[in-house]
């Protein structure tokens, strides 16, 4: 058995005892009192039927009695097993959902979420998220299969040692009741990426924020078409497997059967020469139809054993992965209180995961402390890709990062985040209140109505919080009732404020690194200018802090300012300098440059 099978099979036996211990020990305990009932009966019907032809008033009243009390006990039991075991499947799911969320969250960099192999496993949780719920369900019903077979085995060798073949029989069921399970589950699998392709779609033609566009264009019908498509190979996949699963089925049926048949032939003639007894007749009877039902219970116990065990596999191979790349990054160093030296890039390279050519070669940059940096270049040029090198979102393919000489590799990704401050073109818009979604730029402060404030200054955001209905404390976003919300420029400035709360009044963790990816796409060119002279006065004091300064920008009047203007090219380093350098070299940057003042100049 392989490392990753077992050890799934061992979070699926532990899971359910982890999140309600005594839960999943009582759903155990009532799954084995469960199996014994339907022997017990059994036995108790031989005794019945021997007592009244054989005129045994005492056994026939003992057998009887014991039958309505084993009919009792089940009652009991059926009604505590389906309390227990969804109490338990809720409490696990609860758990399992919780366990994911921390583990997905605690993985340092973003690189898991673009590799399909990894949000294939995500995506088979999620949608199996109720399986690894039943994780004591299922356990309840294998041991209770196996109880049950266990009792009916020497029941049956009880009347006749041949008899024992009809259980071995029932193994074929088992047999293919397993391998439909591994049928399923397979397809399951390999049909996945469309599923996930197809949900992915769905989202697209219900989401809010793409509904503008979609009825602009009118690509609803494109949508539903490939949504159609993806659930249909879905379902095409899954037909296929469940069809041939029948076909399995279906024969190990028919064998039993005969061999039903076969054993009661025997046994009547048993009964006839006087060998067996008309109650072993009767048991074999009530035993024959349980043995075909224990076998499916058992194919049923195993086929959905097969499926948690599947899933706990996916699951405990992403709990290994996270752990993974988690301990990775279990760097020994902290970052230093403040830049003495700079940053430095060496050979360094990078690829993202399963894109064909590097996003960045080669890079050799020097970064003094206290400096400010432009990366200026056309889309795709690598800007953006720097900066997330730079937070440590992703580490180098090739070469290092050096901070004051000591490797960014080997600093803690969360004690460094907190030392660097960034605002991004793709700013996320948090739905809190106003003075939360920027307050969560520095977590020790989210509070600090003083600090929110200047940092609302600083962005030049101030204006925009006046304006909401409650000031700061007005709710954003039209997910909610009273929410309000926001132009694009004005979620920007907020974005941009949450950025300015290290950098605002904290004299004792300055950021040393402030990243500003595109920070001021959305805004008019008033508040452009004023987060140009806020940008400009940070990077001055930087040079008192050491604190770097990174601005990407295509704006590149906006750029001239920069101690150190870098013009990256298909992802590498294609000419820096000043402005005045650049301007005087007349290369790639001075046409860009002039190309743009031409622009300006021509708008009437
Ligand atoms: N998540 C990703 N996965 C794969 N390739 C990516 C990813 N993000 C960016 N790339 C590729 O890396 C290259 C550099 O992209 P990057 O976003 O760094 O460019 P940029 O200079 O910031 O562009 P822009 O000015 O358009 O923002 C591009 O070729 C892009 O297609």
């Amino acid at each position: 058995m392989s490392g990753d099978r077992l050890s799934g099979i061992r979070l699926w036996l532990t899971t359910g005892f982890r999140a309600a211990p005594l839960l999943s020990a009582a759903g155990v305990g009532v799954g084995a009192l469960a199996a014994i009932q339907a022997p017990a009966q059994a036995a108790a019907a031989k005794i019945l039927v021997n007592g009244i032809i054989q005129h045994d008033r005492r056994a026939a009243v003992w057998a009887a009695a014991v039958s309505c009390c084993v009919l009792l006990v089940r009652f009991m039991t059926g009604l505590l097993a389906a309390a227990v075991q969804s109490t338990a499947a809720d409490r696990v799911h609860d758990f399992v959902r919780a366990d994911l969320m921390r583990i997905t969250t605690r993985i340092p960099g973003i690189r898991h979420h673009e590799q399909p192999e990894v949000a294939d496993r995500i995506a088979l949780l999620q949608q199996g998220s109720r399986g690894l719920a039943d994780a004591v369900t299922t356990l309840f019903a294998v041991v209770a299969a196996l109880i049950n077979a266990g009792a009916i085995v020497i029941l049956l060798a009880g009347i006749h040692p041949l008899l024992m073949l009809l259980p071995v029989i029932g193994l074929v069921r088992v047999w293919t009741s397993y391998t439909d399970a591994k049928l399923r589950f397979g397809a399951f699998d390999r049909v996945i990426g469309y599923r996930r392709l197809a949900d992915r779609l769905t989202r697209i033609a219900r989401s809010p924020a793409h509904a503008v566009e979609v009825r602009v264009f009118g690509i609803q019908q494109l949508l539903l078409d490939r949504i159609g498509d993806n659930f249909a190979r879905v379902a095409d996949g899954r037909l296929a497997a469940t069809r041939k699963g029948m076909y399995y089925e279906l024969a190990a049926r028919v064998v039993f059967g005969s061999a039903f048949l076969a054993a009661i032939a025997f046994v009547a003639v048993g009964v006839r020469g006087g060998a067996l007894s008309a109650g072993d007749l009767a048991l074999l009877v009530i035993l024959g139809s349980r043995v075909d039902e224990t076998a499916g219970g058992v194919a049923a116990a195993l086929r959905r054993s097969g499926e948690t065990v599947g899933l706990f596999n996916h699951y405990s191979w992403f709990r290994r992965q996270a752990e993974e790349s988690t301990g990775a990054a279990v760097a020994t160093s902290n970052p230093p209180a403040r830049l003495r030296h700079g940053i430095e890039l060496r050979h360094v390279t990078f690829g993202y995961p399963n894109s064909i050519g590097p996003a960045l070669t080669d890079i050799n940059l020097t970064i003094g402390a206290g400096a400010s940096v432009a990366l200026v270049g056309e889309n795709g040029a690598g800007k953006s890709t720097l900066i997330k090198l730079l937070t440590k979102l992703y580490e180098p393919s090739q070469g290092k990062i050096l901070l004051d000489g000591e490797e960014l590799g080997a600093i803690s990704p969360a004690l460094w985040r907190l030392r660097t401050s960034a605002a991004f073109q793709d700013f996320a818009r948090f739905e809190f209140t106003a003075a939360t979604t920027v307050g969560l730029g520095d977590l020790p402060r989210i509070e600090n109505t003083r600090t929110i404030r200047a940092a609302l200054d600083a962005a030049d955001a101030a204006a925009v919080v006046d304006a909401l209905p409650a000031g700061m404390r007005t709710q954003l976003g039209t997910s909610f009732i009273d929410g309000t919300d926001l132009s694009g420029g004005q979620w920007q400035r907020l974005a941009l404020a949450r950025s300015f709360m290290r950098t605002v009044d904290n004299p004792t963790a300055e950021p040393l690194l402030l990243l500003l990816d595109e920070p001021t796409a959305a805004l008019d060119p008033d508040a452009e200018h004023a987060l140009y002279e806020h940008i400009a006065a940070a990077a001055r004091a930087g040079r008192r802090t050491g604190t770097i300064t990174v601005l990407v920008s295509h704006r590149l009047s906006m750029v001239r300012m920069a101690d150190q203007i870098i013009v990256l090219h298909r992802g590498r380093i294609a000419e820096t300098g000043t402005h005045p350098e650049l301007i005087a070299a007349n290369g790639r940057y001075a046409e860009l440059f002039n190309l743009q003042a031409r622009a300006y100049r021509q708008q009437p």
